[in-house]
C-alpha cells in the first residue's frame, strides 16, 4: 500500500540558514494493506517529517514513494484524495461543533450537501460522538476531541490514514479508546500509519513497526519478531557506581551471556534464560565481593531493541 525508497528531507538551520538538519536520511518502507504500521522513535527522530512527506504536505528532497497506487512526486493530488491525515494535536476549532466540522470536511472533499450529512451521521455513530455532536469542541474531553480528529481524517473514506502521535497527552482510558478506534478502522479495510514515541503503544497497537533514529530506520518488523531478535531476557542489576566496572569484569565470561551493558545505576545483562542464570550471576558477584542492591528480570521490550541498535534508550533520548 505504501512503498518508499530513499526518502529524505533536510531543513536549513542556524541563524542564517547556512547549516542543514538532515531530518530524514533515506527511508525505505513497505507498508502492507490493512495493517497498522507504527513509526516509533524518540523526539526529533524524523517521524513527523516522514509522515508529512507521505501526506504530501512537504516535498521530499530525494527518493520516491508510491501510496495507494499513486506516485507521491508525480501525482501528489491523487495521493491526497486517497489518504487522510491527522496532525499532532488535531485541527478542530474551539467554537465549532463536531457535526459542523464533519459536514464541512465532507463538503471540502467534494460531497454534496445530502451526502455530507449522511457521512457525518455515519461518522458520529461509528466514533461514538452522537451524544455531544452539537456542543462546541472546546467542551470535549481530550479523548473525545481526538476521536473527532480521527473521524475528520476518514470522512472521505481514504485507503490510508496517517496519524501523528494520536494519543499524546491522553489518559490511559482515552488512549485505549483511540486504539480501539484505530483497530476498528483496520478491520474495515483501512491501512493506518501512526507515529509514536510510546513503546507500549507500538507494542499494543501496531502490526509492524519501523524504529527510527536520526532520520533512519534502525529496525523493522513485527514487535514480537523484533523482541525475539534480542533473544532472551534482560537481567538488571542495581550496583553501586564504584562497583559497576569490577562487576562487569567478573561477569564477562558468564555462560549464556550474549551482551553486557554498563548503565548509570548498574548493569544490564542479556541472557537466553535470565531466571536460570540469576543464581550463578549472584554467586559470581559474591565471589568478587559485590552484592547488588536490586536484581530484576525483564522480558525484552522494544526499548531494548532500540538500545541494542543505537546504544541509547528511547525513553531517555
Ligand atoms: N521546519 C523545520 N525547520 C528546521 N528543522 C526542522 C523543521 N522541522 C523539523 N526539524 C528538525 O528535523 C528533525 C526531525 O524532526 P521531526 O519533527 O520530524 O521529528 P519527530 O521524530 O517527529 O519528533 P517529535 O516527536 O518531537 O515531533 C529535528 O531535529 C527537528 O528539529
Amino acid at each position: 500500500m505504501i512503498e518508499t525508497k530513499g526518502l529524505r528531507k533536510s531543513y536549513p538551520s542556524g541563524k542564517r540558514g547556512h547549516q542543514v538538519v538532515d531530518a530524514v536520511r533515506g527511508i525505505d518502507l513497505d507498508v502492507r494493506t490493512r495493517e497498522v504500521f507504527g513509526f516509533l522513535g524518540p523526539n526529533g527522530a524524523g517521524k513527523t517529517t516522514t509522515l508529512r512527506m507521505l501526506a504530501t504536505l512537504i516535498r521530499p528532497d530525494g527518493g520516491e514513494a508510491v501510496i495507494a497506487g499513486a506516485d507521491l512526486l508525480a501525482d501528489p493530488a491523487q495521493v491526497r484524495r486517497r489518504i487522510g491525515y491527522v496532525a499532532q494535536g488535531g485541527g478542530t476549532a474551539d467554537a465549532v461543533t463536531a457535526r459542523e466540522e464533519l459536514v464541512l470536511q465532507a463538503r471540502m472533499y467534494g460531497s454534496g450537501k445530502a451526502e455530507a450529512h449522511r457521512r457525518t451521521e455515519d461518522a458520529l455513530a461509528a466514533f461514538d460522538l452522537t451524544e455531544f455532536a452539537d456542543r462546541p469542541c472546546a467542551t470535549y474531553s481530550g479523548g473525545q476531541r481526538r476521536r473527532v480528529d480521527i473521524a475528520l481524517g476518514v470522512i472521505h473514506a481514504p485507503q490510508v490514514l496517517f496519524l501523528d502521535e494520536p494519543t499524546v497527552g491522553l489518559d490511559p482510558a482515552s488512549r485505549s479508546q483511540v486504539w480501539a478506534e484505530i483497530k476498528r478502522l483496520r478491520t474495515e479495510g483501512m491501512t493506518v500509519v501512526v507515529t509514536t514515541h510510546y513503546l507500549e503503544e507500538a507494542d499494543a497497537l501496531c502490526d509492524r513497526v519501523a524504529i527510527v533514529d536520526h532520520g533512519q530506520v534502525v529496525a523493522e518488523g513485527t514487535p514480537e519478531a523484533l523482541k525475539r531478535e534480542i533473544s532472551g531476557d534482560v537481567v538488571l542489576l542495581g550496583v553501586a557506581a564504584g562497583e559497576i566496572r569490577p562487576a562487569a569484569e567478573a561477569l564477562r565470561d558468564q555462560a549464556d551471556l550474549h551482551r553486557l551493558e554498563q548503565v548509570e545505576d548498574g548493569l544490564r545483562l542479556y541472557l537466553h534464560d535470565g531466571a536460570a542464570a540469576i543464581p550463578q550471576v549472584l554467586r559470581v558477584l559474591d565471589g568478587a565481593g559485590i552484592v547488588p542492591g536490586t536484581v530484576q528480570l525483564q522480558r525484552p521490550s522494544l526499548d531494548d531493541v532500540f538500545l541494542a541498535r543505537t546504544g541509547r534508550s528511547i525513553e531517555q533520548s
